[in-house]
């Protein structure tokens, strides 16, 4: 799905990434993991063409360079949840998700993008509130308008299509960072790809297919949960010690620290 060898990446003579092989496939769930300052938000902002690298960089989307596929075909095959989302938009709910469908329709939305947007706000447990003022949402329900917003930018025919999120369980309460990391699951299952940057590591373990832990702007260990979530791989990355055991009731790779 994305490829990129020996990404590099300065800002102001600082550098931040360096030399990051990166493989992604079809229906597969990539977790980017690791400390403050590694580098992660920049890595996916490289992948999501929303930063540039060096010219002779080449990340290949589907097999094509990423500089050169056109936007407006892009926006239909890769959406990005971002970090920092504005926290002032002085709009409906509804009205924020429907921004997701502007690759879609030039003045007015039809049927199927408000179609898409009620199923997006479904999906994200937030229909309730649609004809509220974005504005006046509380920290965790903006998180899942924004949410919306890109699952309804992604819903289309498209084969093989490809969500980044930066964080996005940010605010959330438990039971909605599960149900979010549950819907990227079930869209991965449908072929679709999803790169994600998570704090959580035993989330990350629980949902991801495979794990890739940055540290100061390289990346220190790629591969399953199993085999990046050792306790010599996290405390070196974190410089935080750890144990690591078997989850009691579903025996998959839990994360205790201190
Ligand atoms: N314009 C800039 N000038 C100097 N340093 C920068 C600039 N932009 C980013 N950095 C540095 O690059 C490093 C990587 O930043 P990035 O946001 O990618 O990290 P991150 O792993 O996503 O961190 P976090 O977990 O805190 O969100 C940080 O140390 C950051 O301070």
């Amino acid at each position: 799905m994305i490829k990129g060898y020996q990404i590099n990446y300065q800002n102001q003579n600082v550098s931040i990434l360096k030399g990051i092989d990166v493989e992604v496939g079809y229906g597969e769930f990539l977790a980017i993991v690791g400390p403050n300052g590694a580098g992660k938000s920049s890595l996916l902002n490289v992948l999501a063409n929303e930063i540039k690298t060096d010219k002779k960089q080449h990340i290949l989307f589907k097999d094509k360079i990423l500089t050169d596929w056109k936007l407006e075909v892009l926006s239909k095959h890769k959406a990005k949840f971002s970090q920092h989302n504005s926290q002032d938009i002085p709009l409906l709910v509804k009205d924020v998700v429907m921004m997701g469908r502007y690759p879609y329709f030039h003045s007015q939305p039809n049927s199927e993008d408000f179609k898409c947007a009620e199923n997006a706000m479904t999906d994200t447990d937030i229909i309730h509130l649609q004809n509220r003022d974005y504005n006046s949402l509380s920290g965790g329900e903006k998180q899942r308008v924004h949410l919306a917003r890109v699952l309804a930018q992604l819903d289309n025919d498209v084969t093989h299509r490809l969500l980044f999120l930066d964080e996005p369980l940010n605010n959330l309460d438990v039971k909605h960072q599960y149900k979010t990391l549950e819907l990227i699951k079930k869209l991965t299952q449908k072929k679709n790809t999803t790169i994600v940057v998570l704090h959580d590591l035993n989330l990350a373990a629980h949902f991801a297919d495979k794990i890739l832990l940055m540290e100061s702007g390289k990346v220190l260990s790629y591969g399953s949960p199993e085999e990046v979530f050792t306790q010599e791989m996290i405390s070196k990355a974190y410089q935080f010690p750890c144990t690591i055991c078997k989850h009691p009731v579903n025996q998959e790779t839990m994360i205790l620290f201190g």
